[in-house]
């Protein structure tokens, strides 16, 4: 119905351009980061991050992916510097994955994946009012890409994972009080930064992507949890596992990445 969008066969990456063209645009994401193409910037400052006062609200299911919201009312929880010319606001995030033991993170270096992507939505609530708006800008949003790796078990990845359980159908929402995504970052926040856009509809061009170079890792069976999550809701006879959400790479159109030192 409508502009209903998935990752399926039929309504998945490969046709998302017929209810949003912009899907064919000139500052499409992901893409394949290569490290030997991207150029070293010395006037890249640091990421900053303050997650100190974040406040966490709930975790949902989409029907897409599960998504942790904050309350975004003030600027208690903020990034700033690098690329960023302001503190832009968090207001959510969310993972992308794989199939069983496959890859499923958004971004690839030099054409490798991770087995999923962490993305830390920010709005910039200095020049925009409200987070659609700001979605809607050239210079609107700030997205925080972490990638995850298999390995050991992730220490704080658990809080997340057993909440999984609560929301398992799409539509499903439950409390999801003091969480503070700091215990999430790699050591550290060295960063490839480009612009972008969203990496599902509407595929608003209004993304600075700020990937991280260190990947977290987590255990195989914190990722097996993810795919305990459904695309579909408790109505639906049809149960289909949230898995393999991500879209592939998209053409660079003659894009610069640039790379903090
Ligand atoms: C509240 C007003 C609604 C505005 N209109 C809804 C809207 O624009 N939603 C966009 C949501 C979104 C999608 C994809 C990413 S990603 N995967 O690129 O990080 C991040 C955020
Ligand atoms: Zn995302």
């Amino acid at each position: 119905t409508g502009n209903h969008w998935g990752y399926g066969k039929e309504d998945g990456p490969s046709v998302w351009h017929n209810n949003y063209p912009v899907a064919q645009g000139n500052r499409q994401s992901p893409i394949d980061i290569i490290p030997q193409q991207a150029s070293h910037d010395p006037s890249l400052g640091p990421i900053v991050l303050n997650y100190d006062q974040c406040t966490s609200t709930n975790i949902s299911n989409n029907g897409h992916s599960v998504v942790v919201e904050f309350d975004d009312s003030d600027d208690r929880s903020v990034i700033q510097g690098g690329p960023l010319d302001n503190p832009y606001r968090l207001k959510q995030f969310h993972f992308h994955w794989g199939g069983k033991g496959c890859h499923g993170s958004e971004h690839t270096v030099a054409g490798n994946s991770y087995a999923s992507e962490l993305h830390l939505v920010h709005w910039n609530a200095v020049k925009y009012r409200t987070f659609g708006e700001a979605a809607a800008a050239p210079d609107g949003l700030a997205v925080l890409g972490i990638f995850l790796e298999t390995g050991d078990d992730h220490r704080w990845l658990h809080t997340i994972t057993d909440a999984l359980y609560m929301v398992k159908f799409k539509g499903s929402v439950t409390d999801f009080k003091r969480f503070n995504p700091k215990c999430l970052l790699p050591s550290s926040l060295q960063y490839w930064t480009y612009l972008g856009s969203l990496t599902t509809p509407p595929l608003h061009e209004s993304v600075t992507w700020i990937v991280l170079k260190e990947p977290i890792i987590v255990s195989d069976k914190q990722m097996g949890k993810f795919r305990l999550l459904l695309f579909s809701g408790e109505e639906e006879d049809q149960r289909k596992r949230m898995e393999n959400n991500f879209r592939p790479p998209q053409p660079l159109q003659g894009r610069k990445v640039r790379s903090s030192n």
